[in-house]
């Protein structure tokens, strides 16, 4: 009989299917191999005799870290220690925009500095922004935004993450220490992501020792579509003078104009120029 389930974990060609008979171990069926698919977590896969026989459609995915229909990518950033990289932080916003992945910020540390200018930056730019410190936990708030949802938590190391994590889901961080026992290995050597099941509903993906670099690396974004990754460029978008206009350097660019009378941040078109120079260096057969 074939039952339908979401792909939990994927570790060394096993996949760990939750269907209505429980956990099923899994191996997947020889022709995804030959037609160069993977099965991914947060996949809804078909299973049959502990195989995946099928995958239903993905509204995303990602390569690095490998996982499908994410709702939304929970970008914990620090205040402070170590200050906020942009650069990247606006890198990886465009890459969800781009899979239509929606971003939300938490701002960590906020104790050390109140990191109000950040929080300021992007909640205008659009972006649900969250902060939260020793003092200020914003718990309760969170949760709500994970309610449903199938969301990918990305940090750098030391801005908090597991803090976060253990902070929002006590009895979550206990169930990964499970987990790694039964595999005999430590959290921080496992490169695979999981997916934990919420109380309330929704599920959170944890990379265990993924550094937000490598996401940035695999999932390029083609130049003439960059535009559409900065949601604040999206009024603006229409009015330049030229149709082919890049809105870095032309006469006439309605989104250079919109930076200038400061309705659209400079430190967010920075990373968009730097984006865009990136995406020139894409070669024709690289597409
Ligand atoms: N002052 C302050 N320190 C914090 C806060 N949250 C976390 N820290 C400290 O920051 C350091 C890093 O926290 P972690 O939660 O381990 O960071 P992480 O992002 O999970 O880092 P990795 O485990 O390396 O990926 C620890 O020393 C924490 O005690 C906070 O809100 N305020
Ligand atoms: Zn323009």
């Amino acid at each position: 009989m074939i039952q339908k389930g979401l792909i939990m974990k994927a570790i060394s060609g096993f996949y760990y299917v939750e269907t209505a008979d429980g956990l099923l171990e899994c191996k997947a069926k020889g022709v995804f191999r030959k037609k160069g698919i993977t099965p991914l977590v947060g996949d809804m896969a078909e299973v049959e005799d502990n195989t995946v026989v099928n995958i239903l459609p993905r509204k995303n995915e990602l390569l690095r870290p490998p996982a499908a229909n994410l709702d939304q990518a929970l970008m914990v950033v620090s205040a402070q220690s170590p200050d906020p990289n942009l650069m990247v932080l606006d890198k990886l916003i465009a890459v969800c925009e781009y899979k239509d992945i929606e971003p939300v910020l938490v701002v960590t540390k906020t104790d050390l500095c109140n990191g109000e200018w950040l929080c300021e930056l992007y909640r205008s730019a659009g972006f649900t922004v969250v902060s939260t410190s020793v003092d200020v936990d914003n718990v309760e708030e969170i949760r709500g935004l994970l309610k449903d949802k199938l969301t990918l938590f990305i940090g750098n190391t030391g801005v908090g993450k597991s803090t976060l994590l253990n902070r929002l889901f006590p009895e979550l961080n206990l169930a990964t220490a499970e987990i790694s026992e039964k595999l005999g290995r430590g959290r921080h050597t496992t490169r695979h992501v999981e997916l934990y099941p919420l109380p309330e509903g929704g599920f959170v993906a944890d990379t265990p020792g993924f550094s937000t670099v490598e996401l940035s690396q695999y999932d390029r974004i083609l130049k003439g579509d960059l535009q559409h990754c900065f949601r604040e460029f999206q009024d603006y978008l229409g009015d330049c003078k030229f149709l082919d206009c890049s809105h870095r350097v032309e006469k006439g660019c309605a989104v250079l104009e919109a930076i200038h009378e400061g309705k659209i941040n400079v430190s967010r078109h920075e990373s968009y120029c730097a984006l865009y120079e990136d995406a020139m260096k894409i070669k024709e057969w690289e597409k």
